[in-house]
């Protein structure tokens, strides 16, 4: 079967034409270029309007109209007036051609073009672009959200920080340009909590540091240093979660060479295979949204006109995947000598005057730079040492520490005999989610945000106290807001892992957290911070 695709989400205008062996046939795709500032919906929805018919023209000039067997197009995320456009072409096409028609989810199409197009079967995928910015990986039916920004996306981030410094649009390859003749790293905000990541606070100190008369260059090196290495640690810290024995990267900020190279290093270093598409189908294409139509529509899914209307927020774990029959055993493997190999540390089981103990080692990541490397791994060990014993006073039980050594980023503290929550959750016993909503609820109080909650960080002891660890990420905060990020970060955690007992899990968890005096404060404020990260 043959299937043409229309992309039209944003500000390019995409056709392509795929068969159901894979072969591209046609793919071609035209940029909205704005005058002056960011984009207009409106203007680039009129591109759009415009650009399908010569596109589609030029498309049946490769392959006849008449081999034609089925329509798809991209239903959403997107912008409204762009996304109604692409459809209404969508649906004009179907109705002269007499074809079948069918809408599909952009981001889903950004993977599938990318395990079409490289040797990647079952990736956890980091999916970089001017609207989006997530870790992606296939669990259980569906493609999940590990992580992603909790405000703009990184292409955004990039494409703003260039307007600003007058450079022209889309500013990413610009910014990469200079970025090669940058050396000087300047201190600007390093911003992850638990898989997610905020690039609005780095956005603003850039322009900050340009304004105030660092070269541009070296702005732009360092944005670039400081951006990529948090999406290079979420991503990593996704693979320590998943255990996925792959990375991919797509999405149009995939085309810059120094995101690449950073997650090519730490993949190696992790032992899993890198992919990345060749550059035509990294950023928005036609192509992709055939192959996503070809794989749905050959599995069964079928859409009335009804069906076809457009889904501005249409998130990527909403698509019910029903071309995905099975995926490859293969998983990331753990070196022996290791009880555990986190994002960040090596951690070794031990003894030390007679106690059996956790030698918990932050390893240096050849992706990052030196200089940054260097300054993040003390700076978490020392937190993490300093955070362990202040929580002590608050009867918060977590492990004892012993010894912390900052230059090499050592901490060695007692070991927590028992079985970590997500396990204990897993096999069905829930009691120790009112203990974690009530250590939350106990940090909060004393204005302490962890940054890293997950059923991972908890372990349930074998003398049937619940413990924390793991507070690398930990600060003092007073602000609502850093409290909702707190509960927002293991929310997501407990919706990827314990996705079938969702609801019973935070229901008893938020019971534990009403124990703290402005629990209702903090879960309102969840709601509007969660809002402000969906599609705009
Ligand atoms: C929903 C959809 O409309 C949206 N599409 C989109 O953002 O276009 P895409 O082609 O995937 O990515 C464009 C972004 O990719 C960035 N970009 C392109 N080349 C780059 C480079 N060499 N370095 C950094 N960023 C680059 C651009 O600056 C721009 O922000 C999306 O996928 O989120
Ligand atoms: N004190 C401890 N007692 C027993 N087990 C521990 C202890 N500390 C860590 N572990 C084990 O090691 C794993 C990783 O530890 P930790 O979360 O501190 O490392 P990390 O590299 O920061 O991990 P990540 O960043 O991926 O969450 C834990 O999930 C747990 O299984
Ligand atoms: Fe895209």
């Amino acid at each position: 079967m043959i299937c043409i695709g229309l992309e039209g989400t944003a500000e390019k205008t995409g056709v392509g034409v795929v068969t159901s062996d894979g072969e591209v046939l046609f793919n071609k795709t035209i940029i909205y270029t704005p005058p002056k500032q960011g984009i207009h919906p409106r203007e680039a929805a009129d591109h759009h309007a415009e650009t399908f018919p010569k596109l589609i023209k030029e498309a049946f000039e490769v392959v006849d109209k008449d081999e034609i067997d089925l329509i798809a197009f991209s239903q959403g995320p997107g912008l409204g007036p762009c996304l109604r456009v692409t459809a209404t072409a969508a649906r004009t096409l179907s109705l002269a051609l007499k074809k079948p028609i069918i809408g599909v989810n952009h981001c889903v199409a950004h993977i599938e073009i990318g395990k079409l197009t490289t040797d990647a079967e079952d990736p956890l995928t980091l999916y970089v672009s001017g609207g989006n910015t997530q870790v992606i990986a296939y669990v259980s039916n569906k493609y999940r959200v590990f992580g992603e920004t909790l405000d703009i996306a990184i292409g955004n981030c990039l494409d703003q920080f260039a307007r600003f410094c007058n450079l022209p649009h889309p500013g990413g390859p610009y910014v990469e340009k200079l970025a090669e003749k940058g050396e000087k790293l300047i201190d600007l905000p390093y911003t992850v909590k638990g898989m997610d990541i905020s690039f609005s606070g780095l956005l603003t100190s850039a322009m900050r540091s340009y304004e105030s008369g660092e070269r541009l260059e070296d702005v732009c090196f360092s944005l670039q240093e400081i951006a990529f290495s948090m999406l290079t640690e979420i991503t990593e810290r996704a693979l320590a979660h998943t255990n996925k024995p792959e990375v991919m990267l797509v999405g149009g900020v995939a085309a810059n060479n120094r995101l690449r190279e950073m997650l090519k290093i730490m993949s190696e270093e992790q032992n899993v295979d890198f992919y990345v598409p060749e550059k035509q189908f990294c950023g928005d294409n036609g192509a992709m949204i055939a192959w996503l139509g070809i794989l749905q529509y050959m599995n069964g899914k079928r859409m009335t006109l009804e069906e076809t209307r457009i889904i501005p927020n249409y998130r990527t774990d909403m698509v019910e995947v029903n071309w995905i029959k099975e995926i490859p055993k293969k998983k990331r493997k753990i070196p022996p000598h290791l009880i555990g190999k986190g994002a960040e540390a090596d951690i070794k089981k031990s003894t030390y005057l007679n106690w059996d103990v956790v030698i918990k080692e932050r390893i240096k990541k050849s992706y990052r730079i030196e200089e940054l490397d260097k300054l993040i791994r003390t700076r978490r060990t020392v937190r993490e040492g300093r955070f362990l014993a202040l929580i002590k006073n608050f009867d918060i039980p977590a492990p004892y520490v012993f010894d912390v050594d900052r230059d090499k980023g050592i901490i060695v503290m007692s070991y927590i005999h028992g079985k970590l929550a997500k396990d204990v959750i897993e096999e069905g016993d829930l009691d120790c989610c009112y203990e974690i909503g009530e250590i939350v609820a106990k940090l909060h109080e004393n204005n302490i945000i962890h940054n890293d909650l997950t059923t991972s960080n908890f372990i349930v002891g074998k003398d049937g106290r619940t413990y924390i660890i793991d507070f690398g990420l930990g600060k003092f905060s007073d602000l609502i807001e850093d409290k909702a990020v707190d509960l927002i970060v293991l929310k997501k955690a407990i919706l990827t892992t314990h996705y079938n007992k969702f609801q019973e899990v935070w229901e008893k968890i938020i019971e534990g957290y009403k124990t703290y005096e402005l629990w209702e404060e903090v879960i309102n404020h969840m709601g509007e911070v969660e809002k402000r990260a969906r599609y705009l």
